[in-house]
This record gives structure tokens, sequence and C-alpha cells, in this order.
């Protein structure tokens, strides 16, 4: 199994591509369910989420293409990728599939809405917590589907071939079930209007995506979202905005070693809170028109309070990055998280670098050292892994993270953007 080894100590300088969004990349995908027209996506990332998920797509039929492999188009680098489901041969995701990751159970949406049936089995994902999907099926019934649960697999068929719109309020903000009821109402009979839905930017790509497809959406980005259905979706031309939880992180590991970074192609609009708070701990950041530089210098790092929330709050996808932060911070922070009851799992992983990190619930209280020391660790999840990389960089000596598959779901070309500035970083396989 790989690992990747760092010598920390070093300062990033330099510039940072900041690759396509895995949690846009993944519904816009899915999204090709919905036509039997090619869905052209530009700026999708390396990732093994995503090369997962073509696969789940290809056993219900899904052809896909890669437009040219010259210049940016290399091996490893986010690229255009077409889709095509002209036919869909297979209406079941089977677990062996959907296991792996998460997000694969949302083909439930655009497979029932066009094809009035769907067989797919329970999801997995990052170990963060239960994931219920509970929303998911309520909000469906909601538009006239039949359910039923049964062997570790959720069969949904619609009554009389088509789903029907109506008015779901989201008992809670989950935007796993925001993409899929947009998705699913786009193809529904009438008008659904979706309450206390997801505010994410991934939910506003997804929404520009369908729009560009011919679905009448409107409020996506806002709690209130108004679907007009239609009778059919067609292809469309849409580019995966650029990656907020890879951005924070590498603005994290600039806070945390120091330096000076370009964050390329970043959006300071998609992380404004998470920026703000890097500003309160004494990074410097500015945003220009090449994206948002992240300074460091001399003085060290305040220790600030966080609570994870629905965006536009500070995400939970970053919470392990700011924890590895926080550890070196001078003084005390608190750091709560509220969407994933289980996701402190980095906590005892860096511990193991010198970090002082004690529990309360549901809180977090970090008590900033002076300096880290390099350690093997074992990462449990994809951001914890990150985090762990991150705190690695700035610790003193060497540091081996174990389980690199994680990162590889949502970190393209991690190691070559970090040594590119200056970190002293590599893979070793095996
Ligand atoms: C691929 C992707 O985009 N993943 C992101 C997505 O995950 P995901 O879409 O799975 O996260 P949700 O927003 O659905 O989850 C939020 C909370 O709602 C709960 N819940 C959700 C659905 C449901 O049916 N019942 C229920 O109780 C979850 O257990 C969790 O406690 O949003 C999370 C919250 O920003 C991010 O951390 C993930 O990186
Ligand atoms: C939790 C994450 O992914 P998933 O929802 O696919 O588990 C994540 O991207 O941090």
């Amino acid at each position: 199994m790989d690992r990747i080894r760092i010598v920390g100590g070093n300062e990033l300088a330099g510039t940072i591509p900041i690759s396509g969004a895995k949690n846009a990349a993944l519904p816009l995908m899915i999204a090709s369910l919905l036509t039997d027209d090619t869905l052209t996506l530009e700026n999708v990332p390396h990732l093994a989420d995503v090369e997962q998920l073509i696969r789940i797509l290809g056993n219900h039929g899904v052809d896909y293409s890669v437009n040219g492999r010259r210049e940016k188009q290399q091996e490893g680098y986010s690229r255009t990728i077409n889709f095509s489901a002209r036919n869909i041969v297979d209406t079941t995701a089977p677990y062996e599939l959907v296991s792996k990751m998460r997000a694969s159970f949302w083909v439930i949406g655009p497979l029932l809405a066009r094809m009035g049936e769907a067989k797919v089995s329970l999801p997995g994902g990052c170990a963060i917590g239960t994931r219920p999907v509970d929303l998911f099926l309520e909000g469906l019934q909601v538009l006239g589907a039949e359910l039923d649960v049964d062997n570790g697999y959720v069969m949904a068929k619609t009554k009389n071939g088509r789903l029907i719109g109506n008015r779901y309020v989201f008992p809670k903000v989950s935007v796993g079930a925001t993409h899929v009821l947009m998705m699913a109402a786009s193809l529904a009979k009438g008008e659904t209007v979706l309450e206390n839905a997801a505010c994410e930017p991934e939910i506003v790509n997804l929404a520009e995506c369908l729009i560009a497809m011919g679905a009448k959406i409107h409020g996506a980005g806002t709690s209130t979202i108004t679907i007009h259905g239609v009778e059919a979706l067609s292809g469309a031309r849409v580019r995966v905005i650029p990656d907020r939880i890879e951005t924070g992180t590498y603005a994290m590991a600039v806070a945390m070693t120091g330096g000076d970074v370009m964050l390329a192609g970043a959006r300071p609009d998609l992380l404004q809170t998470a920026l703000d708070v890097l500003v309160e701990t004494g990074a410097e950041i500015t945003p220009t028109n090449e994206g948002i530089r992240v300074k460091r210098n001399g003085a060290g790092i305040a220790p600030v309070d966080v609570t994870t929330a629905p965006f536009p709050a500070f995400p939970t996808d970053l919470q392990a990055q700011f924890m590895g932060l926080m550890s070196m911070a001078k003084g005390k922070s608190r750091i709560t998280e509220t969407i994933f009851e289980n996701r402190f799992m980095h906590v005892q992983e860096l511990a193991r670098l010198g970090a002082h990190i004690t529990l309360s619930g549901q809180t977090a209280i970090v008590d900033g050292v002076a300096k880290l020391k390099g350690a093997p660790v074992m990462a449990t999840d994809l951001r914890a892994s990150v985090s762990l990389v991150i705190a690695g960089l700035a610790a003193e000596g060497e540091t081996t993270v174990n389980r690199v598959y994680h990162l590889d779901r949502g970190f393209e070309r991690l190691e070559e953007k970090l040594s590119g500035c200056g970190a002293v970083i590599e893979r070793i396989s095996g």
C-alpha cells in the first residue's frame, strides 16, 4: 500500500493550481443520466472517486470519452470529459460499486426520474458518521415514488412512469439529498419547491448544469429552490467549479508552514468564511485576478474558535485541516463539529505528532504547541489524511502518512503540487 513521506520544516513558496472540485464533478457526472444527449464537463479532476463513478455510470450504460490528451489534458490533470447516456442498460447500482463511495447513491434520482425505476445499494463513503439516507427517501416519496428497502437495496419506482412535483421541506440541510431532489424534480410533472435546501456552491454548479440542459430552476444557492419539471433534458457543456476544499487546505498549509503561495484559479467567494478565519489566525489573504495569494511571515499563529455548519459557514470538510493549523497556534482554540457525529478521527493521529487536543462531546479543545515532531501516522478518511499531511509539512523531521488511497479520492497530484512549492514530500509505492 502506498505511503506519503514528508520531511517537514520548509516554508511553502510558489504557485499551486487549484483543480476542479470533486464534490461538484460527481453530481454533474450523475446528471448525465438525465439525458440521451452528450453532457460535456470541463475541468473534471483526475481522482479515484471520479474514476469510480465512471465505472458506476458505465454499469448503467453511460459511455464517456476524454477530449484530446495534449497539453493540459495530460494524464493526471483535470480534463474535459463527454458523458453519453443514450441507452440506459441497467437501472441497478450494485453493492460492490456503490459501497465504495457515498455519492454513487445519488444515481437514484436521475434513474428514477428518467427510467421510472431504480434499484440502488445503500451507500458507503468516509467513516465520519452514520450518514443515513432517510431524507432522500422521504423527499422522493413526496415526489410520488414508491419505495421499498430490502437486503441493503432501495427499490424505487414511479406510479405512472413519472414523478410528480410537490413541496418538500428538508428537516435538516443535506447537500446530497438537495442534489438528488433537484435532479429528480427537473423531469417531474409540475412544480417542485424545495425548502431548507442546501446552499453550497456545488448545488449552484449542478443547477447551472441542469439549466444549461433545459431545466427550469430558480433559487439555487438560496434555501428555497423552485423547479418546474420538463418532459426531457438535452446535452450541454458545463465547467466544474474550482475545489474550495482543496483551496482551503493549501491555504491552511501555508498558514501553518509560513511562506507565500498563489492558489491559481481559486475563487474566494466559494470559501469566504474560511478565508476570514485564516485572516484572524494571522495569514494574509489577497484575492487577485489569478486566484488567491496566501502569505504568513514572522508572527505566530493566533488561536481562533470555529464551528462547522452548512454553507456559507465554516465547512466540515476543512475542520480537520484547521485543527492541524490550530495545533501550532499560540494559545487555546475550540473547534466544534455540528455536521457529522464522528469526524474527530484525526485527533489521535495529530497527537502522535505532538498536538495537545482534548475532546468534549462535539468540541475539540486544541492547546497550541510551539512545535510538532514527525511520526508515522494513519489516515482514517479523506480530510483527516490531508490534515496529517499539512501537519507533517510543519513538523520537525519525518512523517509518513499511511493509507494514501484516502487522499487519492480527493486531492489531484498532491505531492507534485506541494513539492513544486518547496515541500519535501514523496510517494513511496508498495
Ligand atoms: C460528495 C459530497 O459532496 N460530499 C459532501 C456532502 O456529503 P453529503 O451530501 O453526504 O452530506 P449531507 O449534507 O447530506 O449530510 C449532512 C448531515 O445530514 C445527515 N443526513 C443526510 C442525509 C440524510 O438522508 N439523512 C441525514 O441525516 C448526515 O448524516 C449529516 O449529518 O456534504 C457534506 C457536508 O457539507 C460534506 O462533508 C461532503 O464532503
Ligand atoms: C466526506 C467527503 O466525501 P464523501 O461525502 O464522498 O464521503 C469529503 O469530500 O470530505
